[in-house]
């Protein structure tokens, strides 16, 4: 109850809006270079570990504070949320579980070592496929280890039949985050200090909307796990004020934008 109160009273001697976004801790999948997009890879050993003393850790010793969390319907993104929370001793703020801002549904590549494509299809055709605008995967197959876990999945019972995606380009991905953004824009602009803990795909969508970037920008743009990207806006106007913030070392977040941006081993 005190609790409560004490995040009441320091939300209304707020002077901005603030808008966290932060890619889960990594999975099983990223650690062993896959595609994941909708199977429900676990975080890694690492992946908690970097939930709780990165991402955790920067929050706090920034002083941020929030008033309720946004994810995703896959654990990686749930599991790294709850341990922010319990870290940040705050697990009693609300959670929207989203399935629309699942990561990019990857299609038929889902589970497949990305080094192993690249050598099959070239470097070129892979990077296409990752950050192309409107570079589409192959739809998913029934022969894909993946198919029906995903199309089965209790957690996306509430997808609505015409729009389970097969497969997704950055495009559909953008258009698909677009209307969770208008709740979180509604929230952020009433001054609810909004954590959302989703995906590199789903991050960068919501980046897009958030700074207005052009589709080359944003294929340029890379999301490393567990790094909070902070946005303050003017309370008054709803206009973001300044640049985007990644909380963390600066020489570490650099490495990790450019392990991620590549093929990887
Ligand atoms: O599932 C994925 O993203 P996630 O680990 O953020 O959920 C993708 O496989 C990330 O791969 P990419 O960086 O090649 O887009």
């Amino acid at each position: 109850m005190f609790k409560l109160l004490k995040q009441k009273v320091s939300n209304l001697m707020a002077k901005t809006n603030r808008l966290v976004l932060l890619r889960h801790g990594e999975s099983e999948f990223n650690l062993k270079n896959l595609f994941c997009g909708w199977h429900d890879a676990p975080l890694s050993a690492g992946g908690v570990e970097q939930a709780r003393s990165i991402a955790a850790a920067n929050l706090k010793s920034a002083g941020m504070e929030f008033d309720k969390v946004y994810c995703s319907k896959l654990s990686r993104s749930k599991r790294t949320a709850d341990l922010i929370l319990s870290e940040l001793e705050c697990s009693f703020l609300p959670i929207v579980s989203d399935w629309r801002l699942n990561e990019r549904h990857y299609g038929n590549l889902t589970g497949v070592n990305k080094r192993e494509l690249a050598n099959k299809y070239g470097e070129k055709q892979v990077q296409h496929w990752r950050r192309n605008y409107d570079g589409l995967p192959p739809p998913i197959e029934t022969s894909n280890l993946y198919f029906y876990e995903i199309c089965n999945s209790s957690d996306f019972q509430n997808v609505p039949i015409d729009e389970f995606p097969l497969t997704e380009s950055m495009r559909m991905c953008v258009d698909r985050v677009s209307p969770v953004w208008e709740e979180i824009k509604k929230d952020v602009l009433k001054g609810t200090r909004v954590l959302a803990v989703v995906h590199g795909t789903v991050a960068r969508a919501l980046i897009k909307h958030v700074e207005g970037l052009s589709e080359e920008q944003i294929e340029k743009v890379n999301i490393p796990n567990s790094v909070p990207i902070v946005y303050e806006f003017n309370m008054a106007t709803g206009q973001l004020i300044g640049e985007s913030k990644y909380l963390g070392d600066v020489k570490y977040i650099e490495e990790m934008k450019q392990k991620v941006a590549a093929i990887g081993d």
